[in-house]
């Protein structure tokens, strides 16, 4: 802390320096960026990241205990000098030695609660069952119960935000309410529920059938669907809806309620997940997205094309340093036709056939977790690359992008690992058929490619990786360790894009710069309704790239909640600690 303290003496000297000196602009920026006490500074925030992310391990259990021993011993001592006396005061003065009782109890972790053994008899049949055990304190639980009339079944209403419940993160708003301590809540009044919680003596045990979330893979609509037995009570949905689905009783029809909705909203009827798989033949009024383009073949394109792709899962990037490089996004543009026409014969999504709704869960990033992956997605030319950059550079040491990997020759000036990992065509290949690469392509007879592991190095590092990728690419990285935010970016109407883009450049050869064409307005918009057609399920947001400077601000606070809030993700992102808690 002195340390700290005397930079920003130095700091506060050397600025008052420069203010009283006659300096131009430059050179007080220069002389800013050289100054050693800002070196030192960034230097003390990089050791308190690194010391946030340590969790901190006590270096002895019982510090009292030890305390005590050296308290006997300074007495039992014949004359003791003045540093052993001051010791012993300060060892004995009330403070420290309820300071030292308090690390103890944190050292020992002395604070949990202790929890009642799981019941042993737990029926096979209770898989959907979740058993909640709160310890009472003087708190308020901070959850409200209601009956439905009609069933007689009680319901968590209400959970109240910061309350017990709240905080156990176990209890939801909707979950039906099975025991309380044992005692069945069938026939009951919610008064008599009331009863036994107020009756209840330290911990509390409720059994509970939670509600499950899912969204959508698919779009339906009940009107175009003969099955039904009354398309009025149906529910239409489309694809990344999310649905709140409250009966699964009946194998062949749902009852489900499109969030977000009021508490009141009648819910209507959805086909099960079971009978999308079995009817093939209702392709006809459920959709879902078609493949990538996942093309394994070599992919040439003319000769005069300043870029020939070869294995095109998609080729990636060039130019300086990682994080400000540009994407290597401009064979998107070459290959845009060619690319069209191969997606129209691909076939249906495996994936979506098989899960016509994803089951979701509300997931909230602890501290000490990696943070998620945040991932951009737009049609070439809205944006993408420009607001990844200045994002990045509003904090490069928090935000950063992946290193990308490349054949070609390091140059003058570069390091491996900073501008590219400089790896030969070997372990290039090596790495390709291990499905080390999130996308790799070729340029001028380089191999170029982003890895899932220059992605993991940052992740590990406590920062927070940004990438851009062809939209089909998001599936392969949606896993439970990457649990990656999808931003899509998407252009404003059509007069604000020609408005505020008159002035802008775009790469149409990595020597040539030119302004926006009606053409690559028209392609630019036609391919951004492609993408969120296609791709729409998989969009945890979506930006509205018009104002530049409004909407990096806006993917700055998106980019924030994503870390710090609640967010729904697939079930399976789930910890395993965290599904044995649910179930508990
Ligand atoms: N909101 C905006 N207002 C004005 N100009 C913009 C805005 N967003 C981006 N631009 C400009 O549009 C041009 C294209 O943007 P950018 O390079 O980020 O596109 P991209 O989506 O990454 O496409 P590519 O795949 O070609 O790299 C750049 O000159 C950029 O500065």
């Amino acid at each position: 802390m002195a340390g700290i303290s005397e930079v920003l003496s130095s700091v506060v000297e050397d600025v008052g320096k420069a203010l009283n000196r006659d300096m131009s602009g430059a050179q007080v920026i220069q002389q800013l960026l050289s100054a050693p006490w800002l070196h030192a500074l960034l230097k003390i925030y990089e050791c308190l990241l690194q010391f946030q992310r340590l969790k901190p391990s006590p270096f002895l259990p019982f510090a009292s205990g030890l305390s005590y021993e050296i308290f006997n011993a300074i007495q039992n001592t014949h004359c003791p000098s003045p540093e052993a006396m001051e010791l012993l005061s300060l060892l004995s003065s009330p403070h420290i030695q309820a300071l030292l009782s308090s690390h103890d109890s944190v050292a020992q972790s002395d604070y949990g609660p202790i929890l009642p053994p799981l019941p042993e008899d737990l029926p096979e049949d209770e898989e959907a069952m979740r058993i909640v055990c709160l310890v009472k304190n003087n708190q308020p639980l901070g959850a409200t119960i209601k009956k439905i009339e009609g069933t007689g079944e009680i319901y968590i209403a209400r959970v109240i935000h910061g309350g017990l419940a709240e905080r156990s993160g176990l209890l939801h708003p909707g979950d039906l309410l099975v025991e309380v301590n044992g005692n069945s809540v069938e026939g009951l009044e919610p008064e008599q529920v009331i009863q036994i919680l107020i009756n209840s003596q330290g911990t509390i045990l409720f059994k509970v059938i939670p509600n499950v979330y899912m969204r959508a893979m698919v779009d339906y609509c009940p009107l175009q669907d003969s099955s039904i037995p009354c398309p009025d009570a149906g529910t239409a949905f489309c694809r990344g809806d999310l649905l709140e689905v409250l009966d699964q009783s009946d194998s062949y029809w749902w009852q489900a309620r499109k969030l977000p909705c009021e508490e009141s909203t009648c819910a209507g009827l959805i086909p099960s997940a079971g009978s999308l798989r079995r009817c093939k033949q209702r392709e006809h009024w459920w959709h879902q997205p078609l493949q990538g383009h996942t093309c394994i073949r070599p992919c040439k394109l003319s000769p005069s094309s300043a870029i020939i792709v070869i294995k095109t899962i998609n080729p990636c990037l060039i130019l300086s340093s990682a994080g400000f490089r540009r994407s290597f996004r401009l064979w998107r543009r070459t290959s845009y036709r060619k690319r069209r026409q191969s997606c129209t014969t691909c076939s249906p999504n495996r994936n979506a056939l098989s899960t016509p709704y994803e089951e979701v869960v509300l997931y909230q990033r602890l501290p000490q977790d990696i943070h998620r992956l945040i991932i951009l997605i737009g049609a070439t030319g809205v944006g993408v690359n420009e607001l990844r950059k200045r994002f990045i550079k509003m904090n490069p040491v928090i935000f950063q992008a992946p290193v990308p990997h490349t054949t070609r020759p390091i140059r003058a000036g570069e390091q491996s690992g900073r501008e590219y990992h400089f790896v030969s065509k070997e372990i290039f290949e090596y790495m390709v058929c291990n499905h080390r690469f999130v996308e790799y392509g070729e340029y001028k007879g380089q191999l170029y490619g982003t890895s899932t592991d220059a992605i993991d190095d940052i992740l590990k590092q406590g920062r927070m990786c940004i990438v851009d990728v062809e939209p089909h690419s998001i599936q392969s990285l949606r896993t439970k360790k990457l649990k990656p935010y999808v931003v899509f970016i998407k252009p404003p109407s059509p007069e604000r894009l020609r408005q505020t883009r008159r002035d802008a450049q775009i790469t149409s050869s990595y020597t040539l710069n030119r302004t926006f064409t009606e053409e690559d307005f028209v392609e630019l918009e036609h391919m951004s309704k492609l993408i969120e057609v296609k791709y729409k399920q998989f969009f945890d947001r979506v930006l509205v790239n018009d104002d530049l400077q409004a909407a990096c601000m806006q993917l700055c606070s998106i980019i924030q909640q994503a870390q710090n809030q609640p967010q729904w993700v697939p079930v399976s992102w789930k910890s395993d600690t965290e599904k044995k808690k649910k179930k508990r």
